[in-house]
């Protein structure tokens, strides 16, 4: 006996522990679903929550590090080449821009982005609503019934009215949105680029951005278009899925539904491993884009200069390598897509569309607890599995869509990197500091200190400098403590080799450089005006030429009439130019190209005459010209009681003069009263002597030659 109940015994109770965990199960279906849900709902609640006091210990982080003045990456070139990452900083910098494009909650953007929101949720509501009609149509067709089918065709067609009615405002939405996003960004990059000389540090004083016309015109559109797009992609998406989702777990079960959902998120994961970093691709792109275009804007600014060195072969040489570089990498990227593309093709849409398959056949092979029964009719049955798999496609196709965003995130992430890093460098060069690539000569460390070091600047009337360093921005030393002073009516001329620090010394009075020690005593900026060598003429009439930098406005508020232009026009004897075109004044050209090197000279000085300041800087801006209409521009800016600093060569000009700063080129100088007369004589003379001197070897042999005969 005891032989037969041994093996029964534990097979009996397994069967029955089994079946009492069913019905325990069955009976606590809906608590048991309930549970799983929470749980997944308080661990999300939970990751956000450290997600966000990470964020915050890391922005306390970095504001420790800003105002003790380290820099987060100080290598030169760091903003172009730094990584880009679905991290903190990624979400710092898209929160700072998008604090920029959509500014509060009252804004146009905020209110469009909201009917934008409330129509991606009509949307999925139709669609809904359409599947749950697609059931419904396949019933009637499976019941046979010609009448019912009819009268859903009928709803079916009057559903597209407001279905294609939304589809259409979300395109306007999303395009509208994208412009205006861009607009608010280009607005206040341009406040800011041209704030306190931001774009002249950019350029000329730090070299961590190296296009920035590329970042404001081309990778603002792109950054705007993408966060346009990337909104409807990943909105719509999750709302769907959870909506479709929770309409599924109604009928599959919520337990069938998570499982497939921990299926998927494994994948997805999996996926999101393999996926190479797009973002960084898609910031070098826009980099070497940028490379390209402004060599190409390089030969077209130089384009005389080249062809008459005939160097359009060492030029296309230049661009062919910019290209290449540019494709090249483009090539790269593209192929990484198509590897990419073909695991993430099979990963949505076959490898989830067969799970979704299992999930629709739940109802139809399992009784579910709550399920209607044995009642279920094959037109039900059918619909149901219409309806399902509908669903599930939309929802499957919606978990698709969120997955390929990945790369649209990761490609947002490389235009916000770009767009950031310019915001980034922009603060910096109004906060003072720079980051330029130090000259490799020696004593980088002693350079940094220097670079480091703030002096004074102090508004007066005259100018003075007191032990004031000469700082290249690549931390070349040209003059050590630069001292001397000015009083209105000195008029000061600077002389020296090339490359000894002339110009610089202008770009810090004019304030273009910043004052690394000492204390520089000067004038407002509006007191003092600057003519190069190379005179900028603007964009604009032949008037705007003259008062640049004053509007046709603020002329006429100054009271000044176009006679008045005339007569400054006169005295340099460019009245000709008002009867260049027809429009007279109002001619607009590209005078950079109209106008010769000397008369553009010419129409420098008469916007000096026209400007009339305190002081002029006058930076060899009478190379290309007469010593006639030099006399003329000297002797008449000298009548208006300006003061002049000249810088020259030319020995014509010494006598304008009554103070000389003169540098050796090896970081000493001297300043001194200038006598011309008396200088330019002491100058014949030993030009006299150094001819003399040149001429004694010749004499020695002669002298010998002579003896030994
Ligand atoms: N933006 C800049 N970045 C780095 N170095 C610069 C920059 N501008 C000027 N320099 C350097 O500063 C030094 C002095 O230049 P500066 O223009 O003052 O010379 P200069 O005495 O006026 O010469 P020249 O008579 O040839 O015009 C040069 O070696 C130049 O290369």
């Amino acid at each position: 006996m005891a032989v037969h109940s041994k093996p029964v015994l534990p097979d009996r109770s397994i069967k029955r522990v089994v079946s009492q965990l069913v019905d325990l199960y069955v009976s606590n279906r809906t608590r048991i679903s309930r549970a799983v849900y929470l749980t997944l709902v308080l661990a999300l609640v939970n990751r956000i929550r450290h997600a966000v006091s990470e964020q915050k210990a890391a922005s306390a982080r970095e504001a420790a590090k800003r105002s003790s003045g380290t820099t987060s990456s100080d290598t030169p070139d760091s903003a172009s080449k730094k990584k880009v990452e679905l991290n903190r900083e990624f979400f710092r910098s898209l929160l700072r821009l998008l604090n920029i494009v959509i500014p509060g909650a009252s804004s146009k953007e905020a209110r469009m982005l909201l009917s934008h929101s409330f129509f991606l949720v009509v949307r999925t509501l139709i669609s809904l609503k359409v599947a749950e009609m697609d059931g419904a149509i396949v019933k009637a067709l499976v019941k046979g019934s010609g009448k019912e089918f009819l009268t859903r065709i009928v709803w079916w067609m009057l559903i597209a009215v407001p279905a294609t009615f939304t589809n259409s405002m979300l395109s306007y939405h999303q395009a509208e949105l994208s412009l205006k996003y861009r607009t608010r960004l280009t607005q206040y990059i341009h406040d800011k680029y041209l704030s306190k000389l931001t774009f002249y540090g950019i350029s000329a004083l730090d070299d961590r951005i190296k296009n920035p016309d590329q970042v404001i015109s081309v990778d603002v559109a792109k950054f705007s278009n993408s966060l346009a797009e990337l909104y409807s992609n990943l909105a719509k998406p999750l709302l769907d899925m959870t909506i479709y989702t929770w309409s599924l777990s109604k009928s599959v079960g919520g337990e069938g539904v998570v499982f497939m959902s921990l299926l998927v998120q494994l994948s997805a994961g999996v996926m999101r491993a393999l996926t190479p970093p797009f973002g960084k691709y898609v910031a070098d792109e826009a980099r070497l884009e940028g490379e390209f275009r402004f060599q190409h804007s390089r030969l077209i600014d130089h384009s005389e200069e080249v062809a008459l060195y005939h160097g359009h072969e060492a030029e296309k040489d230049t661009l062919d390598k910019g290209y290449f570089t540019l494709i090249k990498h483009v090539n790269y990227i593209l192929r990484r897509r198509f590897y990419h593309g073909i695991m993430e093709d099979f990963v949505i849409k076959y490898f989830w569309g067969a799970l979704g398959l299992l999930l629709c056949s739940v109802p139809v092979f399992f009784k579910l607890p709550g399920q209607l029964g044995e009642t279920i009719s094959m037109g039900d049955r059918t619909e149901t599995f219409v309806t399902n798999r509908r669903m599930l496609l939309s929802a499957s196709d919606a978990f698709g869509r969120v997955m390929f965003s990945y790369r649209e995130i990761m490609e947002l992430a490389g235009y916000t990197s770009r767009v950031a890093s310019l915001l980034d460098v922009m603060d910096d060069i109004q906060a003072g500091h720079f980051e330029k690539k130090l000259v490799s000569s020696s004593g980088i460390e002693e350079h940094e200190a220097v670079l480091k070091g703030r002096g004074k600047v102090v508004e007066s009337k005259d100018i003075e400098f007191i032990d004031v360093p000469i700082i290249s921005p690549n931390g070349d030393v040209l003059v050590k403590a630069l001292s001397f002073s000015l009083k209105q009516g000195d008029h000061l001329l600077v002389v020296g080799p090339n490359g000894c620090g002339k110009s610089s010394l202008f770009r810090i009075l004019g304030g273009l450089w910043p004052v690394y020690g000492g204390t520089v005593y000067k004038p407002p900026f509006t007191d003092i005006f600057y003519i190069p060598q190379r005179p900028y003429l603007s964009r604009g009439s032949l008037r705007q030429q003259i008062t640049y930098p004053d509007s046709l406005r603020a002329v006429r508020a100054r009271g000044v009439t176009d006679a008045q232009l005339l007569d400054i026009l006169k005295i340099l004897s460019l009245e000709h130019l008002v009867d260049l075109y027809p429009e007279g004044w109002d001619a607009e050209a590209e005078w950079r190209d109209v106008l010769s090197g000397g008369l553009q000279q010419r129409v420098a000085m008469a916007r000096l005459f026209y400007h009339k300041p305190r002081y002029a800087i006058l930076d060899e801006c009478t190379s290309s010209v007469t010593l006639e209409t030099e006399k003329v521009m000297y002797d008449n800016a000298k009548a208006l009681g300006i003061t002049l600093m000249t810088v020259s060569h030319r020995r014509s000009l010494w006598k304008y003069h009554s103070r000389i700063l003169q540098f050796d080129g090896q970081g000493n100088y001297v300043f001194t009263k200038l006598d011309a007369e008396k200088r330019l004589q002491l100058e014949d003379e030993k030009e006299d002597l150094e001819v003399l001197l040149r001429q004694v070897p010749e004499i020695e042999r002669r002298i010998g030659e002579l003896t030994a005969e």
